[in-house]
């Protein structure tokens, strides 16, 4: 399988580490022999079509912060997904919750191109789900994007798959990581929301603009995205009611503990509804996780409620994600 890489950041950086490291385990255990023959960043992309040297790529990223150093390519990432052959675009550059691009033409272009698509990027999703899973299947190819909600944390596929025949009446939980890691510290250590909000962006689990985290607006593009492909809506982020946890303090928290309460920035999607905001959850609920963890509480008819837990961002948790989506689609392709 021949990839190409937009996006070299915490995201991309950990998609090529874990594919460099599993390169053995994939071919022995699914015949999957993927290979990175593109990457890009917004300084240009570095491209080999017998397929790139991970290690060095990485390096040169990290050294000098340009990918186009590794071999000098100052082309875009719309010419590369273009003109270079390859299978699949994984699409991992920052979200936008308000335009959905760059990701947005980028997804578009490479279903054009007959490429199929893996993201973790929320934007677009979350403004033209429908637009982009019809121009999939125009295109013949397939969208996967389990890393966009909860990251680690099994949701989408699992919810299509392991609870397929089921109706999903509701679906609440903790979809944000940063917040919840600024939470957990703020209850444990009564740390201050900024020193833990800096502590979130150096372990690389924070937005590119983390005003998205704490403001909620991840946790609604996140809602959107299982109201729409999970349960069958056609809703955007303008129908999500927002609030994040910008008016939370550890004394807050403190009080709420007394009454046996902590407090979490919940997602909520029920019936019509998407509700993003703090709320009281009780201390022994299975909704209160810690640190950076997610969790997902869904309401069934015939499987009654299932919680799911995972990390929800992270560098190799994150690539955990898109390598299952690489991996399946590796074995669609191969039982045509
Ligand atoms: N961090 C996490 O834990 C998680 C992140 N995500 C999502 O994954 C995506 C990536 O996140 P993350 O890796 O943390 O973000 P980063 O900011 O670390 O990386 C973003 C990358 O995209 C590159 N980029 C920006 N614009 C373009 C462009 N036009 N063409 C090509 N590359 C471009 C940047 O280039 P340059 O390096 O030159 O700036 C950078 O390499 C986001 O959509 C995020 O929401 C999802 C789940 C978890
Ligand atoms: N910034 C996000 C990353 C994953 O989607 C989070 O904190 O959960
Ligand atoms: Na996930």
């Amino acid at each position: 399988m021949k990839i190409i890489l937009v996006g070299f950041g915490v995201i991309g950086r950990g998609v090529a580490k874990v594919i460099d490291e599993k390169k053995k385990l994939l071919k022995e255990k699914y015949g999957f022999e993927p290979k990175i023959v593109a990457i890009c960043d917004s300084s240009g992309a570095a491209i080999d079509e017998s397929g790139l040297d991970l290690k060095k790529a990485i390096e040169v990223k990290e050294k000098t912060g340009k990918i186009a150093n590794y071999n000098g390519k100052k082309i875009s990432s719309v010419e590369v997904i273009e003109s270079i052959d390859a299978d699949v675009v994984v699409e991992a550059t920052p979200t936008n919750i308000k335009t959905g691009e760059p990701a947005r033409t980028h997804i578009l272009k490479a279903f054009e191109n007959g490429k199929h698509v893996v993201t973790a990027n929320k934007g677009p999703l979350a403004l033209y789900f429908k637009e982009l899973v019809e121009s999939a299947e125009k295109h013949g190819v397939m969208f996967r994007y389990e890393a966009s909600v909860g990251g680690a944390m099994p949701i989408i596929n699992l919810a299509k798959e392991t609870l397929a025949g089921n109706e999903i009446k509701s679906i609440k939980g903790i979809l944000n990581g940063t917040t919840n890691y600024i939470l957990t510290k703020m209850e444990k250590e009564k740390l201050d929301f900024n020193t833990v909000l800096k502590e979130a962006q150096e372990l690389g689990i924070a937005e590119t603009d983390p005003s998205q985290d704490i403001y909620g607006y991840d946790t609604a593009a996140k809602i959107v995205i299982l109201a729409n492909s999970i349960m069958g809506m056609n809703k955007t982020i303008d129908d999500v009611k927002i609030e994040g946890i910008t008016r939370i303090t550890p004394e807050a928290i403190e009080l709420a503990n007394k009454s046996g309460y902590t407090i979490k920035l919940i997602g909520e999607v029920k019936k019509n509804k998407l509700v993003v905001e703090p709320r009281l959850v009780q201390l022994d609920s299975p909704l209160n996780v810690k640190g950076t963890l997610n969790v997902a509480m869904f309401n069934t008819d015939l499987a009654k409620e299932v919680v799911i837990v995972g990390r929800g961002a992270g560098a190799t948790e994150t690539a955990s994600a898109i390598l299952s989506d690489l991996i399946n689609i590796h074995l669609k392709v191969k039982e045509k």
